[in-house]
């Protein structure tokens, strides 16, 4: 493995890959913590007005809801506590008692904040995207989310993607949620680059899975709360707790 500028032996230098694909909540914005405080606003009344014996709780995040597309997290969850409802449709109201309806409930919360805090991505990400351009290495977003272009643009980073799948994607070409490698795929296709060159990186168990199950070259773990353990048992090969770490001393110290 190929080292950082800054020497570190047991860190991977992203320039020297094919292609960088790039989560997005929690990788290169801290808007995991929305989704999270989003879906637990939601499910904590839901579950109290419907008499749900067992609470949320914040571990039900990581364990059902961390870098799913928005109704499979819905989905899981239910399950977990033997709660079946109909599917629905993505244009269900916030009202439906359907697993969209519930999943749209949530993005309530989530578009208002949004709107209220704006988002300021993670300084060691945006000089990472600084080193990787200046090396001339082609990159993606590849976001479970449907927000995902509104957070890029709130981030003002959308101008720095050629090409971002997203959840919004994920729905007209019919492609399952990670921890399928589907969505990385095809960021890798329309980069035009080979899986087998390129880097994932991931800040959630599902994220990794699915660059590990889709063949990459190296999964980048980044540990945002999931807990560098759950991340490398899910396939991811390095762990870092921010993008900084894979920098030079001086590139670091600048995007302080
Ligand atoms: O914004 P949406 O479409 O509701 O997607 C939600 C999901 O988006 C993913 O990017 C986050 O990693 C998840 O944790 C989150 O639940």
């Amino acid at each position: 493995m190929t080292t950082t500028p800054s020497g570190n032996a047991l860190l991977p230098d992203l320039t020297t890959f094919d292609a960088v694909l790039f989560d997005l909540d929690g990788v290169l914005t801290p808007t995991a913590g929305v989704h999270m405080h989003a879906w637990k606003l939601m499910f904590t009344e839901l579950f109290e007005a419907w008499g749900v014996t067992k609470p949320y709780l914040d571990e039900d995040y990581f364990l059902y809801l961390d870098g799913m597309q928005r109704y499979e997290g819905v989905s899981r969850l239910l399950a977990s506590r033997d709660i079946s409802l109909p599917w629905g449709s993505p244009d269900d109201a916030p009202t439906a008692e359907t697993v969209c309806g519930v999943g749209n409930r949530k993005n309530i919360a989530f578009a208002e904040t949004l709107a209220r805090d704006g988002v300021a991505p993670y300084p060691g990400s945006v000089a990472m995207l600084d080193a990787l351009e200046a090396a001339g290495v082609p990159k993606a977003v590849v976001s479970s989310s449907k927000n995902a272009e509104a957070v890029l643009t709130a981030a003002g980073l959308r101008e720095r993607f050629d090409v971002v799948v997203d959840g919004a994607v994920a729905e007209v070409e019919g492609l399952p949620s990670k921890p399928a490698p589907d969505m990385f795929l095809l960021g890798a296709a329309r980069l035009g680059v080979d899986a087998a060159r390129a880097v994932v990186v991931e800040d959630a168990a599902s994220g990794v899975a699915a660059g590990a199950a889709g063949g990459f070259a190296l999964v980048l773990g980044v540990d945002r709360g999931a807990g560098a353990d759950a991340l490398l048992a899910s396939g991811a090969n390095v762990v870092v707790s921010d993008l900084s770490e894979l920098l030079s001393a001086d590139s670091a110290a600048a995007a302080q």
